[in-house]
């Protein structure tokens, strides 16, 4: 069975710890996501989960045939155009060319990119684009884990909502597994089916973690929103976004 376990995993920047004692498992097909303050270590936690850094201490067992990442910042290749930096996984994974371009084609406009912007450079595209094509990038080579930092912040409300729809859509068709970082509760809420709380002070640790059992597509604006406030009722959540209910 494809899993990631994370067993009571911490982990030090030089002499400062950012993280300690972390632990949660992410089955197929299911969604967790990492919600908590700034600076808390939630980047550092994926970082480590699709190991772009090192672990001290505990352990990771990732059983997933393969995953994929979307970073915070889009990381494109400015010298390469929207459609080859979409296309690159599948040419590092052999696809054969014409396939290769006829699938980043596909996925950019699903994605809301316009034929015009295809060709065009990475600098010439606005933050959002830049997103959405560093998203589509990691969803093409249809990985089995996707790691997610932050992937909607820079999309406007109904392009956000769209890509949220695409993502459960693939969640649920082909049982992708994602572990993904957000600042949004309510994203969290339509999205997860669990949410880990991460609080910060006085090392980064796990403060508590929410399920979510509604199937994802039944979740409305209704659910999101009666969800939230059940949440923010929470004195653990108020504590870990330092939130003043007054
Ligand atoms: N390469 C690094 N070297 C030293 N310290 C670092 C490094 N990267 C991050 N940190 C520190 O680790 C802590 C956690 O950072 P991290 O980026 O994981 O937090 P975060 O919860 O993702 O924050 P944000 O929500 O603002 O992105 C911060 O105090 C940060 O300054």
């Amino acid at each position: 069975m494809e899993r990631l376990v994370v067993k009571n995993l911490s982990f030090s920047f030089g002499f400062k710890e950012i993280l300690k004692d972390i632990s949660f498992t992410l089955e197929k097909g299911k969604v967790i996501s990492i919600v908590g303050p700034s600076g808390g270590g939630k980047t550092t936690l994926l970082h480590l989960c699709s190991k772009l850094l090192k672990y001290d201490e505990g352990e990771i067992k990732n059983s997933f045939n393969s995953s994929s990442f979307a970073f915070q910042e889009p990381r494109l290749l400015p010298w390469k155009n929207v459609i080859d930096n979409i296309a690159l996984g599948l040419r590092a994974k052999k696809e054969k060319n014409d396939i290769a371009i006829k699938k980043a084609k596909e996925i950019a406009l699903l994605f809301g990119l316009e034929e015009y912007d295809l060709e065009k450079f990475p600098k010439d595209l606005s933050g959002g684009m830049k997103q959405r094509v560093s998203f589509a990038r990691a969803l093409v080579v249809n990985p089995s884990l996707l790691f997610l930092d932050e992937p909607f912040s820079a999309l406007d409300i109904g392009l956000k909502k769209e890509l949220q729809k695409h993502l459960i859509d693939e969640i649920e068709d082909k049982n992708l597994s994602v572990l993904f970082i957000t600042h949004d509760l309510m994203e969290a809420i339509k999205l997860s089916d669990e949410i880990i709380v991460l609080k910060a002070e006085p090392v980064g640790h796990i403060k508590k973690i929410f399920s979510i059992d509604l199937p994802k597509k039944q979740r409305d604006d209704e659910f999101v929103y009666s969800k939230t406030a059940e949440i923010l009722q929470d004195r653990d959540i108020i504590e870990s976004f330092e939130l003043e209910l007054k």
